[in-house]
């Protein structure tokens, strides 16, 4: 993607979004949400409220020990839902720190369902925290992390010259 293409985007993601709608991808290739990267997780997500939910299934592309998920691939996906709270709060930001917790393995080929939401917002600053548990409602994963927000100019570093 140019960046023509990915800044004439830029309005219509960060548009108010109604409670219940389905959020837009962070771009066609993103590895986490882009519906054609073909590495990705494909990540659907909608607004519940001041939460973001998604439902996800790992599968073998993102396997670490035999049939359990790598811990880097439920980080990415983890951090990607954190990336759907822009949405909420208006304007585009990155991640700066992100600490997860593996509360027990995450099992290749079954549901899981994530939630994230905001904690607090200090200036450029925004404090996120997310859960992903199985479908009885247990807690398998949980992150936090700190986003700063940037202006466009800070996505100009990744564009082809
Ligand atoms: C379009 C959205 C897509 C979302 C996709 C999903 C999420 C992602 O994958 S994002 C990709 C991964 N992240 C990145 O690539 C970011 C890489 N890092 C950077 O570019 C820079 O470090 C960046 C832009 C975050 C911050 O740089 P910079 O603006 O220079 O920060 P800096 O001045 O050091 O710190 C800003 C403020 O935050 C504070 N701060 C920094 N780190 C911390 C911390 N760990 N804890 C508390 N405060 C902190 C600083 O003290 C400072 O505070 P103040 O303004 O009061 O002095």
């Amino acid at each position: 993607m140019n960046r023509e293409e990915f800044l004439a985007s830029w309005n219509e993601k960060f548009r108010p979004q109604e409670d219940g709608a389905q959020l837009p991808p962070h771009h066609h290739h993103c590895l986490g949400c882009g519906p054609d990267n073909p590495h990705g997780h494909h990540l659907t997500v909608h607004r519940r409220g001041e939460e973001v939910h998604a439902t996800h299934i790992f599968d073998e592309r993102h396997v670490g020990a035999p049939g359990i998920a790598h811990g880097g691939a439920v980080a990415t996906v983890l951090d990607d839902l954190f990336g759907y709270l822009l949405y909420l709060t208006g304007g585009p930001a990155v991640t700066r720190q992100l600490e997860v917790l593996y509360a027990s393995p995450v099992i290749l080929g079954t549901t899981y369902r994530l939630a994230a939401r905001v904690l607090r917002a200090e200036g450029r600053k925004l404090y996120v925290e997310a859960d992903m548990r199985d479908v009885e409602g247990s807690l398998v994963a949980s992150a936090a992390a700190l986003f700063l927000s940037v202006d466009v100019t800070h996505f100009d570093q990744g564009m082809p010259r």
